[in-house]
């Protein structure tokens, strides 16, 4: 079974790649856990396709299970659902010695593993992702947290699982519009520190073919993330690289209420608007937003921008967290695989963006 691990300066975790890893996660767990109840908390989406299996798994393996369900989609990362999965918690008698497993897209792994994080001042928790997005990025690295209406994913923690179960098969369940949302971070992944993978995408003539290579691909990512996350830990520094394309994309995701844009297609278009302004202004290299474009456009994600108005679209970049109330840190590309880090004064900003 391909394995990476987290080795962080406290704390190290499993990340275990496996087609039909969702049918032995009890088994898996044995292995790391005293714990005797498993919450797992998922959307009913999700629930309604591997709920039993992951809950016959667990009974197999000694364990009692419960079942926690929250509605599907990005307004689930809120506080009334997290008050919902508290008193369910609660409901439930799951102590301190028990734990939650996270079953789902990335809504799901930053909810309940943010409610792992807070629960009885913190519980243990595994990440079983099963959204693309999920499996390359948001299942990893330890980000929880929820949105306010003020901005995105303003209330959160660092708090890492006890291991992360990937089992790429269920990608095959995942509608297309889904699959896309994922492979924006796949692409953030190429332009920011992986030309090869970036090549590849590019390469790829079929979704078959692509799906022929989806374990590579995951890999992929998360050899990238790996590096990342042990670098900075705490996203004080080189880990705002994760964040191309996010400063503008989030914006976005804000600006139309968290609803008609998924967080991979605001990144898509976030991604684009940035670096085309960058390649205009002589900091990135010629040709790499019409690169970036083609990679976009052949995995169905949009580029442009839609009617909004600017003004407003740039003051929602104020909740941005990679920035104090003086300067914005924001994420550019060298060139595809090349990034850095660049301060803009808060006075700056609308000149630079530009849109
Ligand atoms: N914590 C992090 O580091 C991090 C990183 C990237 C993104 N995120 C967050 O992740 C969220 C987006 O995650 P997402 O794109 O997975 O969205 P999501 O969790 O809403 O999942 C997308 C949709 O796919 C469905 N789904 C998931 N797995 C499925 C499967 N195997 N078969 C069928 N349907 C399935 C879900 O029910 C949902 O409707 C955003 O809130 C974003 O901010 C967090
Ligand atoms: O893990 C990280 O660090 C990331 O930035 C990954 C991003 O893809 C992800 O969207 C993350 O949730 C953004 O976090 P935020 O700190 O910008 O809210
Ligand atoms: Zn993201």
């Amino acid at each position: 079974m391909p394995t990476l691990e987290i080795n962080l300066k406290d704390k190290s975790y499993p990340i275990c790649v496996e087609e039909g890893l969702i049918t032995k996660i009890g088994e898996m767990l044995k292995g790391i856990t005293e714990a005797k109840k498993v919450a797992v908390i998922t959307d009913t989406n999700v629930g309604a396709l591997y709920s039993e299996i992951v809950m016959n798994s667990l009974s197999t393996a000694g364990f009692s299970p419960c079942l926690i369900q929250v509605e599907p989609g990005e307004k689930s990362k809120s506080c009334d659902t997290l008050m919902k999965v508290y008193k369910k918690l609660i409901m439930n008698k799951i102590s301190r010695w028990d734990m939650v497993l996270a079953l789902g897209g990335g809504v799901v792994g930053d909810l309940a593993g943010f409610a792992a994080a807070t629960y009885l001042r913190g519980i243990p928790y595994v990440q079983v992702p099963t959204s693309l997005l999920a499996q390359v990025d948001s299942s990893i690295g330890g980000k929880v947290g929820i949105d306010l209406p003020e901005g995105k994913n303003l209330i959160g923690s660092f708090y890492h699982p006890l291991a992360v179960f990937i089992d790429p098969k269920v990608l095959l369940t995942l509608n297309a519009r889904f699959f896309s949302d994922g492979m924006a971070e796949v692409v953030k992944y190429g332009c920011i520190r992986d030309s090869a993978l970036f090549e590849r995408l590019l390469s790829f003539e079929t979704k078959e073919e692509l799906l022929e290579h989806m374990e590579d691909i995951i890999l992929a990512c998360l050899s990238v993330k790996k590096q990342v996350v042990e670098e900075d830990e705490r996203d004080m520094g080189s880990r705002m690289i994760l964040n191309f394309g996010h400063t503008l994309g989030h914006a976005i995701e804000k600006y139309f209420g968290y609803t008609t844009y998924t967080h991979g297609e605001a990144v898509a278009m976030g991604m684009y608007q940035i670096t085309k302004r960058s390649e205009e202004l002589g900091i990135t290299a010629n040709n790499t937003s019409t690169l970036l474009k083609k990679v976009l456009l052949k995995y169905n994600l949009p580029y442009k921008l839609p009617p909004v108005n600017k003004p407003e679209l740039i003051a929602n970049m104020s909740t941005d967290k990679k920035g104090s109330g003086s300067y914005l840190n924001i994420v550019l590309l060298k060139s595809i695989g090349e990034c850095f880090v660049k301060k803009i004064a808060q006075e700056e900003i609308p000149k630079f963006f530009a849109l």
